[in-house]
């Protein structure tokens, strides 16, 4: 049995010709791998890199007790309420220069933003509040409680405690933690390399002259841009004509130089398709019909494992060749997997609930992704509604949308001012 018709029998309900889109991320999810090569790089380097290992913090930050606000440190058991509270001035602690002092029976230490709260202190009052005379300061009554405005040792991060765990993806905000654990270098998983190519003989490559039934390759484009996004390495095998030596060529070089490979493109009924032949013939390929609109074929599988072809292999997704298809499987279907190869945790999309500010006719047993734009109306609520021509070769309708309706499964049709679900573009797009 190959490894595909093993994940097909073991899904419940699976259908290749009316396959719902939760069956399609559930067969993806056991059909790919993540990558087990790892490398350490610079942090900055790592910004988008998937982290390889759990980062347990080797030091505490902050390292010590010290002040949140710039004023006097003294001991917060001196406080009464409704009463001042009026101590000497004893020395001063900056940030970096402790002070190591005597506080005595009732001193203060001025203090800086970031120093070591001095012995004995556990309270600072901001400068602001209060009166100096001489050598003395006056706390006016209950302006601050005991344990005010001090921060505590490893309130961020304690020594030995986990600070990141593997499969996090490096943003900013984990890059500027890992610096301050003092790490210069963090363990990441390598970075994937995916290969694309679009196919159809009415495709044209940019440069070529128009010619009567053509059009220009944007798929290459809107691929390259979302994988790119993702921080993986492109290979861009260019337009490949429909005919199975050029074909065959570009699926094996693929195979051997990439971990997957992105086609647009000769996946549906057409006549005039080597494309699905030549997939049929060089891997352990599966032909769906998703339950979803736009996007319903689609091929999935690994290029390089049929019987009786030798070499590497690598996992495919056969788009379809509808602009707004590609882009919309790419996300529903593709991302995820390709996370998943990156070594990175799963995430569910955090949909938005909004408003349609349209009626919307929509069957039940199929998942529809309209292109909608949200916005927030006057009172607060959140609207959406679409960008109009929802045809999948309407591909100004993904620039114009900053998110996609999604209409699920069993969803029927919307009224004006029913809530929907909207997944947000948010960078990824
Ligand atoms: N009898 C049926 N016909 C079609 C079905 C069906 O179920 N039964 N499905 C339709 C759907 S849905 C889609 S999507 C397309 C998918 O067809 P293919 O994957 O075989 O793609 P093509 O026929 O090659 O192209 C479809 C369409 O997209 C344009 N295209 C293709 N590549 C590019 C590119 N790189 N850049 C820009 N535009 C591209 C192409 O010119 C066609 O207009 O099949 C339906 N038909
Ligand atoms: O895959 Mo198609 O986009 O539903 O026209």
């Amino acid at each position: 049995m190959s490894s595909i018709d093993q994940i097909a029998a073991a899904l419940e309900g699976y259908d290749p010709q009316a396959l719902s889109a939760h069956h399609v991320n559930a067969f993806l999810d056991r059909l790919v791998q993540p990558v087990e090569q790892t490398e350490d790089v610079e942090l900055f380097a790592a910004l988008g890199r998937v982290l390889a290992q759990d980062v347990v913090s080797p030091i505490n930050v902050p390292p010590h007790d010290n002040s949140a606000m710039d004023g006097f440190a003294f001991a917060g058991e001196l406080l009464r309420a409704g009463q001042p509270l009026r101590l000497k001035v004893v020395g001063t602690a900056l940030a970096g220069k402790a002070w190591a002092g005597e506080l005595g029976q009732d001193g203060a230490v001025k203090i800086m933003t970031g120093a070591i709260m001095p012995e004995g202190t556990d309270t600072v009052v901001p400068i602001e509040f209060v009166k100096l005379d001489g050598e003395h300061v006056t706390i006016p009554a209950d302006v601050v409680r005991p344990g005010d405005n001090r921060r505590l040792l490893g309130e961020d991060l304690m020594a030995g405690l986990p600070a990141l765990t593997r499969g996090q993806t490096l943003g900013p905000a984990a890059l500027g933690l890992l610096a301050s654990l003092g790490l210069p270098r963090v363990p990441v998983y390598r970075r994937l390399k995916v290969a694309y190519f679009s196919t159809g003989d009415e495709i044209l490559s940019l440069g070529d002259a128009p010619r009567e039934g053509a059009v220009y390759d944007s798929n290459r484009y809107t691929v390259f841009g979302m994988l790119t996004r993702m921080g993986i390495e492109v290979l861009d095998l260019g337009v490949i004509r429909d005919e199975p030596a050029a074909l065959e060529a570009a699926f094996r070089h693929a195979a051997r130089h990439a971990d997957a490979i992105i086609t647009s493109g000769g996946v549906s009924m057409g006549e005039a398709d080597h494309t699905k032949a030549m997939m049929k013939q060089l891997g352990d390929v599966a032909f769906w019909r998703i339950a979803m609109r736009p996007g319903r074929p689609m091929a999935v599988g690994k290029i390089g494992k049929a019987e009786g072809v030798s070499g590497a292999s690598a996992i495919l997704f056969g788009l379809p060749g509808n602009p707004v298809a590609v882009m919309v499987t790419f996300l529903a279907f593709v991302r995820p997997a390709l996370l998943r190869m990156m070594g990175a945790n799963p995430a569910e999309p955090v949909l938005l609930k909004a408003r349609s500010g349209e009626a919307m006719r929509k069957k039940p047993g199929r998942t529809e992704y309209q292109r909608g734009i949200v916005s927030r109306e006057a009172d607060g609520t959140l609207r959406v509604r679409t960008t109009g021509n929802q045809g999948s070769g309407v591909l100004s309708s993904m620039v114009q949308a900053n998110g996609l309706i999604v209409l699920h499964h069993q969803q029927g049709n919307v009224a004006v001012d029913d809530e929907v679900d909207v997944m947000m573009f948010d960078g990824v797009i």
